[in-house]
């Protein structure tokens, strides 16, 4: 890169003139109820069944993206995630989505020869994640929701949200349902082409506010084995799963579709339970195995029976709580806000914390919504309920995180670099990423 870029950055906003430019976007992630686990097209990441899942918000957990692109830089497209660059073209997924999204901005050039030729300009793009990568928390969907985002955002074609969750599911499937917030479906479609395997919101996130996630994180690290590969073996060699597909899932979305419509908590954990537990069961039947709980999961959930068995005076629901696992430990909790204080009294009861020199009680949680101080203290359950768990070993959970049912992308900031207010950016004026917190 040779040219002072400063300089675009004191420059009109004029397109005629633009010579640089830089966007800002977040994304949130997605946590299905219904597991997306397997496709029917590798290339275009067609998915064998549908899936079902609720939106988190972003401000709690999200990707945040900057891209920035200019003229005089030279050099291949670069996207630092977490501070490690890694080139465009080194990723398949990352050259079709950034392709796609080029060619869009290249017909809107064609269609208006007066707009900067900001396609043919080298891209930098510059990637955090607040939470753990890999992990089994869709860190795959929020990064591609984020990159798809700000990218169209940077090439001004942003307009139709169901267009970049078609672009987002070639980065990575689940990302196609974090383009939308609330209640949200992928529906599996049956054409060759994919036109008709798209993300749907089933309700807004206003739609059921009582709703409410916990967090827990049990394994921060990345995970042994990646989803796109396990899936594949599980495709490849998983009685059960053909079993799912063809029968379970197709009945589950619907009954899903009806206890989200209806608000039916009951249904709705049973059948996040149910699905949460067949997807592990088929992750067991995929040959090799695929084991991604582990002890402390597995205490977890018998933890959230026991209290779901345990009577609640005033409160007439068969559950309270419902667990579900990506692929990996980490547990997210569903479960209206009433009962968020009781299961937090109840997990720190019998998964102790270890506070460390770099774990204060403080960042293991962080009550972003004051739940502690709004209700008032939880019922002495630990004397109650009935559970073959015995307190565990401190340190089992690492963190736990508040979250509630959020809202799509958020687009931040777009302009000449050096232009968003301070603290929006993650990209200097030269491109570059900015220092890290
Ligand atoms: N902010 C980001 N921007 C671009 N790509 C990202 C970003 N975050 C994650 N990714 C991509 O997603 C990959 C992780 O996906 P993977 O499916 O293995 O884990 P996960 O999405 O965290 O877990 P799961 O899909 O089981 O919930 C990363 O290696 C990276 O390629
Ligand atoms: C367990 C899951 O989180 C699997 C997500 O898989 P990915 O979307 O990460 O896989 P690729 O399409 O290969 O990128 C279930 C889900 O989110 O529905």
């Amino acid at each position: 890169m040779t040219a002072n870029i400063n300089n675009a950055a004191a420059a009109a906003t004029d397109p005629s003139t633009l010579t640089a430019i830089e966007a800002t976007a977040t994304a949130p992630v997605n946590i299905a109820v219904i597991k997306y686990w397997g496709k029917r097209d590798q290339s275009l990441i067609l998915p064998t069944n549908s899936s079902l899942s609720l939106t988190l918000s972003q401000d709690i957990l999200h990707s945040k993206t900057s891209a920035f692109a200019a003229a005089s830089v030279s050099g291949e497209d670069t996207l630092w995630l977490n501070g490690t660059p890694e080139l465009v073209s080194s990723s398949t997924r990352l050259r079709k989505v950034i392709a796609a999204l080029r060619d869009l901005r290249r017909a809107k050039e064609a269609a208006n020869a007066a707009l900067p030729k900001i396609s043919q300009w080298t891209l930098r793009i510059v990637s955090e994640n607040n939470f753990p990568t890999a992990a089994g928390l869709a860190s795959s969907a929020s990064g591609f929701a984020a990159l798809v985002a700000v990218v169209a955002h940077l090439y001004d074609v942003a307009q139709d949200t169901a267009v970049l969750s078609s672009l987002a599911r070639l980065g990575s499937g689940s990302a196609c349902r974090s383009l939308y917030g609330g209640f949200v479906a992928w529906e599996m479609g049956c054409k060759p082409d994919g036109s008709d395997s798209v993300a749907v919101q089933v309700a807004p996130e206003s739609h059921w506010p009582e709703i409410e996630a916990l967090v827990l994180v049990v394994h921060d690290g990345k995970k042994g084995i990646s989803s796109t590969s396990g899936m594949q073996t599980t495709v490849d060699t998983s009685p059960l799963a053909a079993h799912r597909f063809a029968h379970v899932v197709p009945e589950r979305m619907e009954a899903m579709k009806r206890a989200i419509h209806t608000k039916d908590f009951d249904s709705f954990a049973e059948l996040t339970m149910r699905d949460s537990n067949q997807f592990h069961a088929v992750c067991l039947d995929t040959f090799p195995p695929i084991f991604y709980l582990n002890d402390v999961s597995r205490a977890i959930i018998q933890l959230i029976t026991d209290y779901n068995a345990t009577p609640c005076p005033g409160y007439s629901g068969k559950f309270k709580v419902a667990y579900t696992y990506d692929a990996g430990p980490n547990t997210v909790l569903y479960l209206p806000r009433r009962f968020v204080p009781e299961v937090l009294a109840l997990v720190n009861h019998y998964f102790p914390h270890s506070v460390t020199a770099s774990t204060t009680a403080v960042d293991y949680f962080t009550d972003p919504y004051q739940i502690m101080a709004t209700y008032p203290a939880p019922r002495p359950l630990a004397d109650t309920i009935v559970t073959r768990v015995p307190v565990q070993a401190e340190g089992g959970i690492k963190r736990i995180l508040h979250s509630k049912v959020g809202d799509g992308p958020r687009f931040l900031h777009r302009g000449v670099p050096g232009s968003a207010p301070a603290g929006v950016s993650l990209v200097s004026t030269q491109g570059e990423p900015l220092a890290r917190k």
